[in-house]
């Protein structure tokens, strides 16, 4: 069955389950109507269970040998969230410290698989003193996650949820060097911001909040506050992302012209919205409007300073609902002197608060909001779900798009990747396993994929480094700083993409690790390395090749691995070595390179086989050596 989740501004992808949960406390505000079709649609389909409503069904849940996903109402329709199910493998809860207002629609699906503690308004002292005590933490603008923070959270600290889109508070270098993921939520506010852009357009155009200020001191003025039209005129967007062009859509429902400044964004989505991209300089000569809407990064740190303003045409007016600091403010102040700006409003400052000397909050030509871009009740609550599913995702070392420090890639090339990536981990996890003393500086990825050159391999590059240091370092590895520790440690990465024939993104993945010896010979191919492939089968991940030999095993549990001649009985007394250990076989697959030559035995088993039973296997007539390989599932 499919139900879809709805995701503003992404494309709707179908979700699969077998089992739902239905969380109760979201269900609650569903339609009567809207909950009969969906029981109706469950209950039609006999292979999908209803769990029930209640988070003890859910944890009960937690054993079930099938996918459970929750689904919940939200504004926009019945979502589904995959992220619950994952989250319920954990043993014991993580904490989750809420440090700004959030929804309460997200606070409670965090409550579901969390410890959640709210803390608001905490000194940078108090956050210090908190942070080692969370796995996650989930903030707004107000929080500053600094390295010191990284720091003092002493490794616990595994993932930063940023309720929003900028995440410019948050010191992602140091994130990344700690393995601390972070996420945001880029879509649930976009049209809340774009609002709040139009709603200080039109202010600062007609002087609305000065004339209300005029009119509560007693006044009636309708002169002083005689404002400008905006039909006809033009709007300079600088940044048009996705706040950029949901502003732009609405300035041309109020008649403007508008063109925008944006260096990365394409034609075709500009000429779509009827908005022309033109250069810097030519958005400020010609804008009778400018509308701000870049992220801050070094780049568009004060992009509008004295030299700008000097460019801009003569009595334009500028609205800022990005971040306070892409305009230098004392600059914004002087062009206002010079009245080369005829007015300016403000959602967001450089400093937030801003210091009370500010140049610009106490002047009458300039409005202002304490940052409310986002603060809808629609948004907010948007928001929230919209972290907290990003946040149990990331807690669970899950793929999610909105991972902002890890080498993620577009939702459409994750979605397509996705299935890859255990099996990225788990052949990192087999060959170093075969690696005698874990001495090795150097590890070989080869893709044969009909992608060539164009396969986007950093998240399998990334799963494959993962997997293999997870086996041998004591630090928290992920995504996010697998790279980084192997360099750290020496680790030479090197990629090779083979082009090769079929549909699939990828045919096969090899891991090669060049090392001085394996504790299992066999696994050394022609080329002197120790080498494991593997392919996706039935999107399962399947471990095909030990070295120079084929084998055929589901990338599961633990692993033996047992060379022998080709010869009759072997296999027969090996598995009753298993039997007398109580050990049961789960698969089983032999690989030869011809008739007659030695072939590897790869025995999937349930438990772990001790030094006893491997000496007693190595004894058998015939097995020339073993290995046991433990865990492979990523
Ligand atoms: N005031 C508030 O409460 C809110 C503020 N924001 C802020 O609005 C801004 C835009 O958000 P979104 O549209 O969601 O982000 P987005 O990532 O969709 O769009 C940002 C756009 O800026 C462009 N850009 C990057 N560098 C640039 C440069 N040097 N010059 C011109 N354009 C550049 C990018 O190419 C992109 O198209 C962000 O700074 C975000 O933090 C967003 C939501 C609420
Ligand atoms: O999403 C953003 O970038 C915002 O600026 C919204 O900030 P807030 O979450 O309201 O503190």
């Amino acid at each position: 069955m499919f139900l879809r989740p709805f995701k503003s501004g992404r494309k709707k992808t179908p979700v699969q389950w077998d089992a739902v949960w239905i969380n109760a406390a979201a269900f609650n505000q569903c339609t009567r109507r809207a909950e009969a079709r969906v029981l109706k649609m469950l209950a039609t389909t006999a292979q999908h269970r209803v769990l029930g409503t209640s988070s003890s069904t859910l944890a009960k849940a937690a054993t079930a040998p099938f996918k459970v996903t929750a689904i919940r109402r939200s504004s926009k329709g019945i979502r589904a969230s995959t992220s619950v199910r994952a989250s319920l493998s954990t043993n014991g809860k993580p904490t989750v410290l809420v440090a700004e207002k959030l929804g309460a629609g997200g606070v409670e699906m965090l409550k579901e698989v969390a410890d959640v503690r709210t803390v608001l308004n905490m000194t940078k002292e108090q956050l210090l003193e908190n942070i080692s005590t969370v796995d996650a933490i989930v903030i707004r603008s107000a929080t500053k996650v600094t390295r010191e923070v990284f720091e003092a959270s002493k490794g616990r600290l595994r993932v930063v949820g940023r309720a929003g889109v900028g995440i410019d508070n948050v010191d992602l270098t140091a994130a990344s060097e700690t393995g601390c993921l972070v996420v945001n939520a880029p879509t649930a506010n976009t049209i809340a911001a774009a609002e709040h852009g139009i709603s200080l357009l039109t202010a600062l155009a007609r002087n609305v909040a000065q004339a209300d200020a005029s009119m509560k001191a007693g006044g009636w003025d309708r002169t002083t506050y005689v404002g400008v039209s905006v039909v006809g005129k033009t709007l300079a967007i600088i940044g048009f992302g996705k706040v950029g062009g949901e502003v732009a859509r609405r300035a041309k429902g109020l008649g403007m012209t508008v063109i925008a400044f944006d260096p990365y964004a394409s034609e075709e989505r500009a000429a779509a919205v009827g908005v022309k991209l033109v250069s810097f300089d030519e958005a400020l000569a010609t804008g009778d409007f400018f509308s701000l809407h870049m992220p801050l990064t070094p780049t568009t740190k004060n992009l509008f300073d004295d030299a700008a303003f000097a460019k801009i045409k003569k009595g334009s007016r500028i609205i800022n609902v990005a971040r306070g600091g892409v305009i230098d403010e004392a600059a914004l102040a002087r062009a206002l002197d010079a009245k080369q700006v005829a007015g300016a409003a403000l959602d967001v400052f450089a400093q937030e608060p801003p210091a009370a000397d500010n140049p610009l909050v106490n002047r009458k030509d300039v409005i202002c909001t304490p940052h409310l871009g986002a603060s809808t009740k629609e948004a907010q609550e948007e928001v929230s779900y919209e972290i907290a599913e990003a946040v149990v995702s990331a807690l669970n070392g899950e793929l999610t798009s909105s991972v902002v420090n890890a080498p993620m890639v577009p939702p459409e090339v994750l979605k397509e990747l996705a299935p890859y990536v255990g099996l990225a981990q788990s052949l990192g996890h087999a060959a170093v396993q075969l690696v005698d003393d874990h001495g090795f500086s150097e590890v070989h990825i080869t893709y044969h994929s009909p992608r060539g050159d164009l396969l986007d391999s950093r998240l399998l590059r990334a799963n494959v480094v993962r997997g293999i240091l997870q086996q041998i370092t004591t630090s928290q590895v992920n995504i996010v700083n697998a790279d980084l520790l192997a360099k750290k440690r020496g680790v030479r990465i090197v990629e090779t993409v083979v082009p090769s024939e079929g549909a699939a993104v990828l045919n096969s993945l090899e891991v090669a690790i060049v090392s001085r010896a394996s504790r299992f010979s066999s696994a050394v191919n022609g080329r002197g390395q120790i080498s494991v492939s593997g392919a996706v089968k039935s999107g399962k991940p399947f471990l095909t090749q030990i070295g120079d030999f084929d084998v055929d095993l589901a990338t599961e549990g633990e692993v033996l691995l047992v060379r022998q001649n080709d010869q009759p009985g072997i296999i027969a007394t090996v598995a009753s070595e298993l039997a007398k250990k109580e050990i049961n076989i789960s698969f089983m697959s032999v690989g030869r390179t011809g008739r007659g030559a030695d072939a590897i035995m790869a025995i999937g088993i349930d438990g772990s086989p001790d030094k006893e039973l491997l000496g007693a296997i190595s004894s058998v007539r015939g097995v020339q050596e073993t290995a046991a390989l433990s865990n492979l599932r990523a």
